[in-house]
């Protein structure tokens, strides 16, 4: 697959204050990528020294593969951004804010304006000044703005900020559309990482300027999971036990333990089916970890794993 940015040890000093510290990261094409990190962790900084709105103190960047200068101008050009202060002008209605921003650009054609406004939904707004958007629309205005140069690579600072809970949604859809039906590779920054989790592939967890994870949906996934842990004896017995009863989905950790993923299945009757087989418990226990305590116990170093019942 294609990549689309790599950051290699990007860092960035405000004088003796350090907000990036040797990033690395890589976007592929096609990918919805999630930066998530608290207030002041750095995700502005580094979405800016990507667009060029700010220069690194060390580090490189590649855009669609630049190896130069001006390999890295040319890729900014497929580059279409959103971050801080939005573009629209107030007095000015969405589709005259396109027309504004296309000719600026010399991409003037009146069919995509009005395309790119039924895209964004806002199609039927009418004469209505931007200043009297809402944020949701005035966020989708501002993605409008970004995609008149036809961008395959869309990157968004906190584009659902504020946002209420059915803006979230319609958000998040579009931001779908966008990368299914017009290929288009998202990085979006947020500080909740629940508002990414619904749209994004991979993630990037920033904390104090450090990407400290980098995880994939199914990573998550499987680390929002609730299992029960066995730890036994016998681990191959079990197994064949397990089977037998029809729970198959589990994991063999060790020689000596076993993850059971199935939410179906009971402590009480586990130890009923190991027993009935003199298989020996060692320990057994219920466990989960959901994304936002995953979340704060990287930044934290708190982990929010509950153990309900052992022995
Ligand atoms: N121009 C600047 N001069 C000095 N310090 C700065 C400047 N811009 C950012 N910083 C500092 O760098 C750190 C990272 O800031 P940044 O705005 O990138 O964080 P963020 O993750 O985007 O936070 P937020 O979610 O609050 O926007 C912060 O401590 C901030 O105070």
């Amino acid at each position: 697959m294609e990549t689309i940015l790599e950051l290699k040890n990007i860092s960035k000093k405000f004088k003796q204050q350090i907000a990036l510290d040797n990033v690395n990261l890589t976007i592929k094409k096609g990918d919805i990528y999630g930066l998530i990190g608290r207030n002041g962790a750095g995700k502005t900084t580094l979405l800016k020294i990507i667009t060029s709105l700010s220069k690194q103190t060390s580090g490189t960047i590649q855009l669609f593969g630049s190896n130069n200068q001006k390999q890295f101008i040319n890729a900014l050009h497929r580059t279409g951004s959103v971050i801080e202060t939005p573009v629209a002008y107030d007095n000015l209605s969405a589709k005259e804010n396109l027309i504004y921003y296309s000719k600026l650009r010399g991409v003037v054609d009146n069919e995509d304006i009005d395309k790119m406004l039924e895209l964004v939904d806002l199609a039927n707004v009418g004469k209505k000044k931007s200043k009297h958007f809402s944020l949701g629309m005035k966020q989708k205005l501002g993605i409008a703005i970004a995609l008149l140069s036809k961008p395959d690579f869309l990157i968004l600072d906190e584009p659902i900020n504020g946002l209420d809970p059915i803006a979230i949604v319609e958000f998040r859809e579009l931001l779908k559309k966008l990368n299914k039906e017009l290929n288009i590779t998202i990085l979006i920054s947020s500080h909740i990482l629940t508002e990414l989790y619904h749209v994004a592939n991979r993630f990037g967890i920033l904390n104090q300027g450090t990407l400290i994870e980098e995880l994939s949906k199914e990573e998550f996934e499987a680390l929002s999971r609730h299992m029960i842990t066995l730890q036994i004896e016998d681990t191959a017995k079990t197994s064949q036990l397990l089977e037998q009863y029809s729970i198959n989905d589990f994991k063999v950790i060790s020689g000596s333990e076993i993850n059971i993923y199935d939410e179906t299945v009971e402590v009480s009757q586990l130890v009923r089916l190991l027993s009935d087989e003199n298989i020996k418990i060692n320990g057994i226990y219920k466990s989960g970890v959901d994304l936002e305590s995953h979340f704060k116990s990287l930044v934290d170093g708190e982990y929010n794993q509950t153990q309900m019942e052992g022995f």
